[in-house]
């Protein structure tokens, strides 16, 4: 699956629906295994699409959300194997996507990868740093997360944030298929078994407090305060051409 929404394939609701369809559609027809990936030269995604936060139309940011929370559920949830090659940039959301697969390939290069989100002075929703957890040691994630650290390639192969470098997108999906085929002597249904497992207790905490992460989500937004922050944000993005 290669996202493709330029400049830096920020997560907006088009995408967000896109890309639940078609984890719909990998479900259904019974693919053994899925790479994520980015058209992009340099950024796999820049997360959130901002926009969609900024002076929302609430029933839009509504669906916006709900859509976001799908799109976990079906990736970090999936039966078929998940692995991502990290072509570029991965803040926020777009960390989120990588960790929410089963391994990570990164290209070397100037690129950075993590939830900066204490730096914009949001909290993670609880499940952004589950799937955190899930993917480097607890210690390295509180660290990580309350200093808004950005690893650069080095350092997230360090962590275990990405798995393994690669040289270029193509070296980086080879390895992801090298990944892959480590499963060809594993029985599939153990294998997705013993993954789903792994992940139940994440997965379980946002099922059952989906509806609260909704209101938290929906209250944010329509704080002054965030939309000032925010709209200070967008600004300082756009400054930096
Ligand atoms: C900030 C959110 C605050 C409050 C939200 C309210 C409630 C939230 C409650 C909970 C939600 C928490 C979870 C949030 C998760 C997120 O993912 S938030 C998004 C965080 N993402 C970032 O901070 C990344 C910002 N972008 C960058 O750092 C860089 O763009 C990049 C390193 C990814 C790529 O760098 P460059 O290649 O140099 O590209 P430019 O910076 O020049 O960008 C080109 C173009 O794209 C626009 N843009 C960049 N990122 C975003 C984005 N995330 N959303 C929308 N638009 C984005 C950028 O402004 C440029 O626009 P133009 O100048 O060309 O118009």
């Amino acid at each position: 699956m290669t996202l493709q929404r330029p400049p830096v394939n920020s997560l907006n609701l088009d995408l967000l629906k896109e890309m639940s369809k078609s984890l719909d559609e990998i479900a259904k027809n019974k693919s053994k295994a899925m790479i994520l990936t980015s058209a992009s030269p340099k950024v796999f995604s820049a997360g959130l699409d901002i926009m969609e936060m900024y002076k929302p139309d609430l029933k839009r940011v509504e669906e916006f959300w709900t859509t976001l929370q799908e799109v976990w559920f079906k990736l970090f949830g999936s039966n078929f194997i998940t692995a991502a090659a990290i072509n570029g940039h991965a803040p926020a959301g777009g960390c989120l996507l990588a960790m929410s697969c089963e391994y990570r390939v990164m290209t070397g290069g100037n690129f950075s990868i993590g939830l900066n989100e204490t730096a914009l002075g949001i909290v993670a929703p609880n499940w952004f740093m589950d799937t955190m957890t899930n993917t480097i040691p607890v210690r390295e994630a509180e660290y990580a997360l309350t200093t808004a650290r950005m690893f650069n390639v080095e350092e997230a192969l360090k962590v275990g944030l990405i798995d393994e470098v690669a040289t270029d997108k193509d070296d980086a999906i080879a390895k992801c298929k090298g990944f892959i085929g480590k499963f060809d002597r594993i029985p599939a249904l153990a294998r997705s078994i013993t993954k789903l497992k792994m992940r139940q207790a994440a997965i379980k905490r946002l099922q059952d407090g989906r509806r609260e992460d909704l209101n938290e989500f929906l209250q944010f937004v329509q704080n002054p305060k965030i939309q000032k922050s925010l709209e200070m944000y967008i600004q300082s993005l756009k400054k930096k051409a």
